[in-house]
């Protein structure tokens, strides 16, 4: 009697590179995607026994993702985890669920040309979705959204101790690389649509307010965010503090009122928030499948 159980499992092929033409006019269009699935369900006798006869390859997992990019196409990359959930738990009786994932990276057309693209989109796009039997439970999101505003930042009124050197300013810089990610409480919606709007929200939030901590931005970024699009009930921003310290130039004889700057690499600040509808279902097991705090 083995004094040991299986708990949960989830396994197989991540980081399949899709990339979809559609090339049915002179004008072609192009998804660029990184897919990953992983199939929750009755895998206990490959564990236990070494029996497969559930095991459905990771290899045909990835052909899967080839082949259904062909089919069904990538309308978006939510769409696409969707279709490939519905397929594994169609086709397999035993598979209930899984987790499927995706990066999207953006390209835009070089002067309007019809087949030659540039990679046009400085953050990536990520799609997360959770299939336990019937419910889908989706989180969109991207990363790598770097912005930057040279005033209308400060941070004054923190405590001081003897270990505080942090000089108050009214006027500083304010960089940060984004990292967010969204729970949608449907399935039904123009993803893309709310890709843009969202994005748009965000950046245009950046701009549009003081700020007196990137506490304080973040929290109006998800606070817009929920109020404009209803089909979102949390939103969560993982951001770095890219801190811009302005040089003592005085040895030089030269005066700095916050022209130039050292822009530190490390340390930087680590500002994380999750900001929810007011009402709302918390979901901590949909966001136990996300990576890090987003
Ligand atoms: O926006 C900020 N939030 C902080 O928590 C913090 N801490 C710090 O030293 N500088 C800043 N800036």
């Amino acid at each position: 009697m083995s004094a040991v159980k299986l708990m949960s499992n989830q396994y197989g092929k991540a980081e399949n590179r899709v990339v979809r033409v559609y090339r049915d006019a002179a004008r072609h269009e192009l998804r660029d995607l990184n897919v990953s699935s992983q199939l929750h369900g009755d895998f206990q006798a490959a564990h236990t026994e070494g029996d497969n006869a559930h095991v459905v390859p990771t290899d045909t997992q990835k052909n899967t993702v080839f082949a259904k990019a062909k089919e069904e196409g990538i309308r978006s990359p939510e769409q696409f985890l969707l279709t490939l959930a519905d397929h594994f738990t169609s086709s397999f009786g035993w598979v209930t669920g899984g987790r499927w994932s995706a990066e999207e990276y953006g390209w835009s057309r070089i002067d309007g040309h019809d087949h030659s693209f540039y990679r046009s989109e400085p953050e990536v796009r990520t799609a997360a979705l959770l299939r336990d039997g019937a419910a889908s439970e989706l989180v969109s999101g991207f990363y790598g959204l770097t912005v930057l505003k040279t005033t209308e930042s400060g941070f004054v009124g923190y405590p001081k101790d003897a270990y505080t050197t942090l000089p108050e300013t009214e006027d500083r810089i304010l960089a940060t690389d984004i990292s967010t990610r969204w729970r949608l409480s449907t399935t039904d919606v123009d993803f893309d649509a709310v890709y843009r709007k969202v994005r748009g929200i965000i950046l245009s939030t950046f701009t549009d307010h003081y700020s007196k901590a990137l506490q304080h931005t973040l929290y109006q970024m998800g606070e817009n965010v929920i109020d404009a699009v209803d089909e979102i009930d949390e939103i969560r921003f993982s951001c770095p503090n890219k801190h811009h310290f302005a040089s003592d130039l005085s040895p030089f004889g030269l005066e700095n009122p916050n022209e130039v700057f050292h822009a530190a690499d490390r340390p930087y600040g680590l500002i994380e928030a999750s900001i929810a509808r007011e009402g709302a279902a918390e979901r901590p097991d949909v966001w136990a499948g996300v990576a890090g705090f987003c």
